[in-house]
């Protein structure tokens, strides 16, 4: 294929961020959820609860709230990506998400029945036909990639499409798909329609309709145009040029294609609670994504190998993510505390697309079709102008030959009638001459006479008077016949000179004939060179095109020979494999051979891809060997530094030995303090490691007691301070790295004894640091729900009152409290809470006056209140509040207009809470709760408290005596 102008422009992969509203159930369940996710949009900034008191910040290129609408969604992240296919530019939209958390919602409704709720499948194709004409061509297949097959939504016979990767463009197509012109919008909806009522779906634990397959609509369009400077108006995006430079006026065909990807959901099988039939989909979904997840890793990491070869899905987005194509990836996450560590998986995925930077690349060519066309049109228009030259040129040929002819017999006719007229001359002339010299004869005659009469006359005149006057009537006569003789002459020579003239004239027009045939000769023979040139440049202009046609035929003969002996060889291998089977084969074996060669070559690859993997690990090892040697060497160095400073040691103590008498008391004491602060386990029956190390720890410090006889006492007192720091250190930087908020290998940790440890440390150490980091990890593991269970049942919550009542140190406190209000969120767990002082020992924790502190008891009681009355609308619970026994109304009631706002947010809840339950009805009026709720029903600042509050004072479990009028 010949592309005749490729532009190629760095486009990162845009992503955004859509937070699905509330649905019923979380409503229900979890109305404190705001806390969990916080979305600032016009900062384009997500945050995440990373623990009790921290956010992690992460920006998108957009951000939506549960509020955006599917209209403003489209315009945002689907429309340039449509702008930019329709100048010509392969272009992705895809949604990757948990299940439930909106991707069909977002690319896939209809909106039959209301157009604002549109999805960007239906908005796309609206758009590309309002923005293509007639002569355009907009074509659509609508795919699902379910169980690692590709089957045609259109055309549901169609199962196992293949995909062919070109290994020159890298484009990716299916060939085997249906391929469906769209007109107009309806008839698209209708493929639509028709297209998801042959998607696999399910109902799961997670969502009533879950996708079980990734849906791809490829949206191919093809446009017309003529080569030349092209503005392209439709292109509003800065970073794709909207000015086409084509030095040509050759036919050009710009191809583009969209895909719309909406991935099937990624879900914790655990949580979903797929079995059977839907949990081998659920593994090849969660395969796929793995795969993708992969790629994505290794395009943002510049990897120089991406695993494009694992799965159908990945080798269809080859072009997408790292390929020509511009992308934009929507991510869509749920509201949700509950799916934390899922919701945290989504968001790094986008974080790592967005370090994706894709070249995307115009993709146009020449219309050699058109170009045939358009050259044969102008051939056939060419040669009829010939033809019409042609014969002008005949007909003036014609017309002037016939010219020539008249001129030619013309010329004949008059020189005959010069030759004629000569001869009439010549003869007249002759006659004339004749006649001329007998006049001059007769003249003559007449002379002799008039001279023998003079002569007679003079004779006479001498002779006689008589003969006088016959002489003078002689001389009369005479002079009468010479006068009449030279009138004749003089006549005669005029008829002479008339005929001279007449012939001069004759000769002149003949003369004129002559000269006027001579230049239509001349024209004639230029006529002739001008049209034997006119004919030569035809000739050639002809052959070039002649030549030029061929050229093009040639090279479709040439492409079309190499499909044919690509289909041969194609059709020979078929014939080879079906040689080597058994003859009575069917298709199935075929289809089986063809798969396990499929089978084959993806172990060649996978082989390929792990001995890639291996070299590279080979070559980190043979790296970190060299790093091990020289760490060896650092060491040896020290250890011989240290042995020296030893050595030093021994001296002194053997001076200082001589000087100081032991004290074995002192020594016990020293001896008692460490084993305080390694402490003795309580119940880690599951931790032995820790008990081991502890307890070799004990031996270790007893035997140097024990050496102690041989040394000074206070270089033991130093040594035991020092082992004691160090181990407060590593016991702080294990608990960070082993317990952070989101890490989903916690149910590991807590089954392989992490909890048990942790407890052990709140029970036995009393160094603050220790406290404060373990009850901060205690408070991580106390988000979940299985964990807080386990940590009420082996003592924690009263292991964590303990500690609240022994420290002072404010963020020590702030963690105990974030741990026990974590707890009170489990309405199951309230009772054995309050059996365990938990209750008690959070309210005592306000004592401290820390504003930290004080948020998080307020949270804990909000969280206790909200869960018991759930658990009394759910016939669980029954009774008074268990928080009124303690004394938190009270404090309630006195901090509602506390100056912070999330505390303030958690005071409020805490009363409505309390207000709902009938059984704390007349300790709530007698403490002045209803005031408090009223005046939170007008003035708190958020207004589903306000609407809750509302709600409680219109209801009656307050008596309406004790309302205010
Ligand atoms: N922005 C939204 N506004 C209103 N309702 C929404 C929104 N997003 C999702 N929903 C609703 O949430 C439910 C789940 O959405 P949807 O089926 O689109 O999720 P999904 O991510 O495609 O799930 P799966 O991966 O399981 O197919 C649907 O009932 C849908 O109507």
């Amino acid at each position: 294929m010949l592309f005749f102008c490729s532009f190629k422009d760095s486009q990162r992969v845009r992503v955004a961020v859509r937070l699905r509203p509330r649905n019923t159930d979380e409503i229900l369940s979890d109305a404190d959820f705001a806390d969990y996710i916080e979305l600032q949009p016009e900062l384009k900034r997500l945050k995440l609860r990373k623990n009790n008191w921290s956010f992690e910040s992460y920006r998108f290129d957009e951000v939506f709230t549960e509020t955006a609408s599917q209209k403003r969604v489209y315009e945002v992240v689907a429309k340039p990506v449509v702008e930019s296919v329709l100048s010509g530019y392969n272009g992705t939209i895809m949604v990757y998400g948990q299940t439930g958390t909106g991707k069909t919602y977002t690319v896939g409704t209809l909106g039959k029945d209301d157009a604002s709720e549109r999805g960007i499948m239906v908005r796309t194709v609206e758009d590309i036909i309002g923005n293509t004409s007639a002569s355009d061509s907009v074509e659509v297949s609508y795919l699902q990639l379910y169980m690692e097959s590709i089957y045609d939504l259109l055309a549901p016979e169609k199962s196992s499409i293949s995909i062919h990767e070109d290994p020159k463009s890298g484009e990716v197509s299916l060939p085997g798909a249906e391929v469906v012109k769209v007109q107009d919008l309806d008839s698209f909806v209708e493929l639509l329609e028709l297209g998801e009522a042959n998607r696999h779906v399910a109902n799961t634990k997670l969502n009533t309709e879950s996708s079980r397959s990734h849906a791809i609509l490829m949206v191919q369009i093809r446009r017309s145009f003529q080569g030349k400077k092209v503005e392209d108006a439709t292109c509003q995006d800065k970073n794709i040029r909207n000015e086409l430079y084509i030095d040509s006026d050759k036919p050009m065909i710009q191809k583009s294609k969209l895909l719309i990807v909406d991935l099937a959901g990624s879900e914790r099988i655990d949580k979903s609670g797929s079995e059977g039939h839907l949990l081998e989909e659920a593994k090849f979904i969660n395969l796929s994504l793995t795969s993708l997840g992969k790629c994505i890793n290794a395009l943002a990491e510049k990897s120089p190998h991406i695993p494009t070869r694992e799965s159908k899905l990945t080798r269809l987005l080859r072009d997408s993510f790292g390929g020509s194509s511009r992308t934009s990836l929507i991510i869509t996450i749920g509201p949700s505390a509950k799916y934390h560590a899922e919701t945290s998986s989504t968001v790094m995925f986008g974080q790592r697309a967005m370090k994706i930077v894709n070249k995307v690349k115009l993709r146009e060519e020449v219309d050699y079709e058109a170009l045939c066309r358009k050259l044969e049109n102008q051939v056939d228009l060419l040669t009829a102008e010939v033809e019409r030259q042609q014969k002008l040129r005949d007909n003036e040929k014609y017309q002037l030959e016939n010219q020539l002819k008249e001129c030619q017999d013309a010329l004949i006719e008059m020189k005959r009638s010069i030759v004629t007229r000569s001869e009439f001359l010549e003869k007249e002339n002759t006659h004339l001459k004749e006649e001329l010299k007998d006049i001059l004869n007769e003249l003559k005659i007449q002379k002799d006479q008039n001279d023998s009469m003079h002569e007679m006359a003079a004779f006479l005149e001498n002779n006689n008077e008589q003969q006088l006057l016959e002489t003078s009537a002689i001389q009369k006569v005479l002079a009468e016949t010479t006068q009449m003789y030279e009138r004749k002459i003089a006549e005669l020579i005029k008829q002479i000179e008339d005929k001279h003239s007449c012939a001069e004239n004759a000769a002149e027009e003949l003369n004129m004939m002559q000269k006027l045939l001579s230049d239509h000769q001349k024209l004639i023979k230029q006529q002739e060179v001008e049209n034997s040139a006119y004919q030569k440049a035809l000739a050639h202009t002809t052959e070039m095109y002649e030549r030029k046609v061929m050229e093009l035929v040639k090279q479709v003969e040439d492409e079309h020979r190499q499909f044919e002996c690509a289909q041969e060889q194609l059709d020979l291998a078929k014939r080879l494999l079906n040689d080597q089977q058994n003859p009575v084969q069917g298709q199935e074996e075929m289809d089986e051979l063809r798969v396990r060669l499929q089978a084959m070559s993806h172990l060649h690859e996978t082989t390929a891809n792990e001995l890639h993997l291996l070299k590279l690990k080979y070559q980190e090892l043979l790296e970190k060997e060299v790093t091990l040697k020289e760490e060896l060497n650092d060491i040896r160095q020290r250890l011989m530094m240290e042995e020296k400073q030893r050595k030093n040691l021994e001296n002194e103590l053997i001076i200082l030995k001589k000087n100081v008498p032991e004290t074995e008391n002192e020594i016990k004491e020293n001896t008692f303090k460490a084993h305080l602060e390694y402490g003795s386990p309580m119940m880690s029956h599951k931790s032995k490691p820790a008990k081991e190390t502890i307890c070799s720890q004990k031996a270790a410090i007893a035997k140097i007691c024990k050496e102690g006889k041989n040394f000074g006492i206070h270089i033991i007192a130093f040594m035991l301070r020092w082992v004691v720091n160090l181990k407060i250190v590593i016991i702080k930087i294990y608990i960070h790295r082993m317990f952070p908020f989101s890490d989903i290998n916690q149910e590991k940790i807590v089954e392989e004894g992490g909890l048990d440890a942790l407890l052990t440390l709140l029970q036995s150490s009393q160094n603050s640091t220790i406290l404060r980091v373990v009850s901060g990890a205690i408070a991580n593991l106390a988000m979940n729900e299985i964990n807080q269970g386990l940590i009420v049942s082996k003592g924690g919550a009263r292991l964590l009152a303990q500690t609240a009542s022994k420290v002072v140190d404010s963020q020590t406190l702030r963690m105990t409290a974030g741990a026990l209000a974590n707890l009170c969120g489990n309405e199951r767990l309230h009772m054995l809470l309050k059996e365990d002082g938990g209750i008690k020992a959070l309210l005592e924790m306000v004592r401290s006056g820390n504003t930290d502190v004080i948020a998080q008891v307020a949270r804990g009681l909000a969280n206790f209140a909200k869960c018991e009355f759930r658990g009394i609308v759910q016939g669980q619970t029954k009774g008074c509040s268990l928080l009124m026994e303690h004394g938190a109304l009270p404090w309630l009631i006195a901090n509602t207009n506390t100056s912070s706002a999330s505390t303030r947010r958690h005071i409020e809840l805490a009363l409505c809470h309390l207000a709902q339950n009938d059984d704390n009805a007349m300790e709530f009026i007698s403490n002045g709760g209803v005031k408090e709720l009223v005046r939170i029903s007008i003035q708190s600042t958020r207004e589903d408290i306000r609407n809750l509050a509302q709600r409680i004072l219109s209801s009656n479990s307050i008596p309406p005596s004790h309302l205010p009028e």
